[in-house]
């Protein structure tokens, strides 16, 4: 191992099942509430509730009206204007005409990339905007909007104008409380959201409570997309615009070498683990036509939203597995992959999509004709005021055993099921033990560890052990600056995207335990050149040839790295 210094290798054994380990997707968690307005929300609900002395007969288990939850959005009557049709419509497109005219306003999207994309657009329209995400805060003066990650969506301030993209996620087990929790809590005059007419009848559905006037406006498809009869064939037929789409890494990386062993194309790489800065920047590589890198090979982290100049999508599998088993993709993953396909703007007049294998095109063509199912429930978690008022109920127990607890016992109405949790329960199981407060324990098992990662996790038990231990956590305990260095193999690879990983919950760890977890510029700027590493083994040293373009030496970044009095700077970069 290059760098980590990880001193206990072994994993406990958690009584958890395995859950979903995709190729795609940031690592994303909930944001603890604020206190006040969740607690501001359940006075109202104590007071209606209880029959006499305060909180004992409050049940705080039971979650049937969430709605409730957000006094500053209920205190609104909102405007909500539903953009919904195929990918490639404009929705989001009118959405972000609305938000960019509005004196002040908040862009909530399920990737980094795309609230990054929108911050570039409002800031390069001259309307200031902040970006947002779990990591990273990217502040501009006087800015009175805000791109950020759904989770990070911030529901105790005013808007006039609010965004929500690709709303139908509400359906999603994971991540579908946060939008769910945007959509009930932004206080916004007008609330747009972009997505799948699937969600219509539920969102209509869950704002009957809310007293917000619906509006829906349906949109077509703003340029063809042309389902091909024919596989690809031939590697030799991969020509520039096209992107394959695979859901394995390894697979990811075999596509590449192949595709670049033929000598005529360059491909970009955008896979979920890989840093969110390189996955911005192998896109922007793609998509800018001066670049060599014409031809992109990714997995359906690309799926959304995002704006790419790809002529032709072509599945190397409608497969995937789920952390559990190999499965179908479904009709709405399926379209909202192919959709990448021509859009508006770009320079194909047209999108095309095939598979490289011929069994694969009646399940591609079919999905493509069929309407995605109705959603039927949005999820739902409770806020860590409920969590800490129920263990008060229940004192002595752990975060693990609580939550348990919680969720067996909590009732929900029927339009809502409760986040698939189990990521948050192996966090708890494994910091438990030690000596912390039940919010620091929440706050350790809403980070964004990937528990399935052995460095990511064994970096988040040694940042628990030395905080209960010391309450002050410094970098260099498990990690030795300026010994990062350019992979030389896909096991190296992978491991420098794990220690990026570390970094980036240290960072996380340092935007909320400021004091604690001191050395927030040290990690910031290692995780940059992290990513610039990655970049140069997937430019360089990869499964290609060596080319003409400007490369950033070792040796140089090595001196960036070790500046001459200890301080450690990226800037220059
Ligand atoms: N009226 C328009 N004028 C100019 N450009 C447009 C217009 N409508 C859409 N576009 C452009 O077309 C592309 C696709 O639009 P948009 O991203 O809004 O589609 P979408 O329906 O949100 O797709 P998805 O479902 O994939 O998110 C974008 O680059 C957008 O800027
Ligand atoms: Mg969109």
């Amino acid at each position: 191992m290059a760098s980590m210094l990880l001193r206990q290798r072994r994993i406990s054994a958690l009584g958890v099942s395995r859950i979903l380990q995709a190729v795609n997707g940031d690592s994303f968690r909930l944001e603890p509430e604020s206190k006040c307005e969740t607690i501001a929300s359940l006075g109202v609900r104590i007071r209606n509730c209880s029959s006499g002395n305060g909180t004992a007969k409050f049940d705080f288990t039971d979650l049937t009206r969430p709605h409730t939850w957000y006094p500053n959005a209920r205190k609104k009557n909102r405007k909500v204007f539903l953009h919904v049709g195929p990918t490639n419509s404009g929705k989001t497109y009118h959405a972000l005409k609305r938000l960019e005219s509005s004196p002040s306003g908040i862009y909530c999207g399920p990737l980094r990339l795309l609230a990054w994309e929108v911050a570039k657009r409002l800031n390069k329209a001259k309307v200031p905007c902040d970006l947002i995400t779990g990591q990273e805060k990217e502040e501009v003066d006087g800015a009175k909007h805000k791109a950020v990650t759904v989770e990070m969506a911030d529901i105790t301030s005013d808007y006039q104008c609010a965004v929500i993209d690709e709303i139908q996620m509400l359906g999603c087990r994971t991540r579908g409380f946060s939008f769910t929790r945007a959509l009930l809590g932004i206080a916004a005059d007008e609330l747009h959201l972009c997505g799948d007419a699937a969600a219509v009848p539920l969102i209509q559905e869950l704002l009957k409570v809310t007293g917000d006037d619906v509006q829906v406006q349906s949109y077509e498809r703003l340029l063809p997309l042309v389902p091909l009869e024919l596989p690809l064939g031939s590697f030799s037929n991969i020509r520039t615009g096209d992107c394959i789409v695979s859901f394995s890494r390894k697979e990811i990386y075999r596509l590449k070498k192949k595709i670049e062993t033929g000598g005529s194309h360059l491909c970009s790489v955008v896979y979920g683990s890989l840093p969110p800065q390189t996955r911005t920047r192998q896109a922007t590589m793609f998509n800018d036509e001066s670049s060599e890198f014409d031809v992109l090979v990714a997995s359906d982290a690309i799926g959304m939203g995002l704006n790419l100049n790809i002529s032709r999508i072509i599945f190397s599998s409608l497969q995937k597995f789920d952390g559990l088993e190999m499965r179908d993709l479904t009709i709405p993953e399926i379209k909202q992959i192919a959709g990448r396909a021509g859009r508006y703007g770009s320079k194909f007049p047209w999108g095309e999509v095939t598979c490289l294998d011929a069994a694969d095109l009646p399940l591609l063509h079919s999905s493509l004709k069929s309407a995605s199912p109705i959603l039927e429930q949005a999820g739902v978690f409770p806020s860590f005021d409920l969590i800490y008022m129920y263990s008060r109920l229940k004192p002595k127990r752990g975060l693990y055993r609580l939550l348990e607890d919680f969720l067996e016992n909590a009732k929900l109405s029927e339009n809502y099921f409760f986040a698939n949790c189990e990521e948050m329960l192996k966090v708890a199981a494994v910091i438990d033990g030690l000596p912390l407060s039940l919010h620091d324990k929440y706050l350790f098992c809403i980070s964004p560890v990937d528990m399935n990662d052995e460095i990511s996790s064994q970096g988040l038990k040694q940042f628990a052990e030395t905080y209960a231990k010391k309450g002050l956590v410094h970098l260099r305990e498990i990690f030795t600056p300026g010994t990062l260095e350019v992979p030389k193999t896909p096991t190296a690879l992978k491991e420098l995207e794990s220690i990026h990983k570390v970094l980036e919950l240290y960072v996380w760890l340092s935007f909320r335990l400021d004091e604690s977890f001191p050395d927030h510029e040290l990690a910031s700027s290692q995780k940059t050149i992290c990513s610039l590493l990655i970049e140069e083994f997937l430019e360089r040293l990869g499964w290609q040839k060596p080319r003409s373009r400007k490369l950033t030496s070792i040796t140089s970044l090595n001196s960036l790295i070790e500046n001459k009095k200890g301080r450690y700077f990226c800037d220059q970069i």
